[in-house]
């Protein structure tokens, strides 16, 4: 008998990185429309953004055209909504959780609550929403439900007071979905701003501003130009320090809490990690204008 031949076990695509599938018989079939959706939509938001950049505005709406031809940012939602379905390795904001749970156990007899602002929500009805310590205001650049606030981050306005800040920030898989590497960066900059360094009202309960941050595990371990350690370089100059770490073969989560200690900072686009099979993702972090 021969050998079975074995397979070199190249990195993981950025495309492939969602969670397996939802019924088993529909699992092939669904598992590959829903990341060609997903990759194809964030291939023509990079290409739109280049085409913007140099001005070149037929290329623009040809793109927009096809995006909306693919069914545009709602398929594109959908096709992620079907990756946080449990059969497919659950939602996200489980771990999150799972990790703040020591510090909100409190929180469980009175009527305090943590404030949570959840960038890029596609539900009402996930972990954190769930959670009757947590109260959530969600947002994404197309509602798809009543309690979710149609509204682009990099817009909201500006907290005038804590009332309009946060105890924790999420970003899950919100990061990888901005289609130029210096908006990244201006992202992670802009959460600080929402942050709040109080308390809950009428609590005791001390909670140190936190963001939680979930990307695709080839985002940092397969790219040219981003690593772990650089990531922790970027996050640590805006004023964060890591508390919690986990990653699978899918994703990367992790807690990250507001030191306030910034060491301003600027990180270019530049190879950390030459290779053939990497891939692009990036995060520039420009010093802020005075
Ligand atoms: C892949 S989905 C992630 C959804 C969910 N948080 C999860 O973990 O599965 C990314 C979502 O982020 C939203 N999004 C991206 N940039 C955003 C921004 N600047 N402001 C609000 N929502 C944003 C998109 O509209 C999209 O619905």
């Amino acid at each position: 008998m021969t050998a079975k031949k074995q397979r070199s076990k190249r990195p993981a695509l950025l495309s492939h990185t969602r969670p397996p599938t939802l019924r088993k018989n529909e699992a092939a079939l669904s598992a590959k429309a829903t990341r060609n959706l997903i990759r194809s939509h964030h291939t023509l938001l990079k290409q739109r953004t280049q085409a913007l950049r140099v001005g070149n505005q037929a290329l623009v709406d040809k793109i927009d055209a096809q995006i909306q031809e693919n069914g545009g940012l709602e398929s594109y939602q959908l096709a992620s909504k079907i990756g946080q379905s449990s059969e497919r390795g659950g939602d996200s904001s489980k771990v999150l959780i799972e990790w703040i749970s020591p510090q909100i156990a409190d929180l469980k007899t009175t009527s305090s609550k943590l404030r949570v602002l959840e960038v890029g929500a596609l539900s009402t009805k996930n972990a954190c929403s769930l959670n009757e310590t947590l109260d959530v205001t969600r947002i994404d650049l197309n509602s798809q439900e009543p309690g979710i606030l149609k509204q682009d981050f990099m817009e909201r306005p500006l907290p005038l007071s804590d009332e309009d800040r946060f105890h924790l920030i999420s970003l899950s898989l919100v990061l990888n979905y901005v289609p130029d590497p210096v908006g990244r960066g201006e992202m992670l900059k802009r959460c600080v701003t929402f942050l709040r360094q109080s308390p809950p009202v009428d609590s005791s309960t001390t909670f140190t501003p936190s963001l939680f941050l979930v990307l695709p595990a080839p985002c940092v371990a397969n790219s040219r130009y981003l690593t772990e350690q650089r990531l922790e370089e970027i996050l640590t100059s805006i004023g964060f320090s890591l508390t919690k770490n986990k990653q699978t073969s899918k994703l990367i989560y992790q807690l990250w809490e507001y030191s306030g200690k910034r060491q301003p900072r600027e990180f270019r686009k530049e190879i950390l990690n030459p290779g053939r099979t990497r891939n692009n993702f990036a995060i520039i972090v420009k010093r802020d204008v005075k």
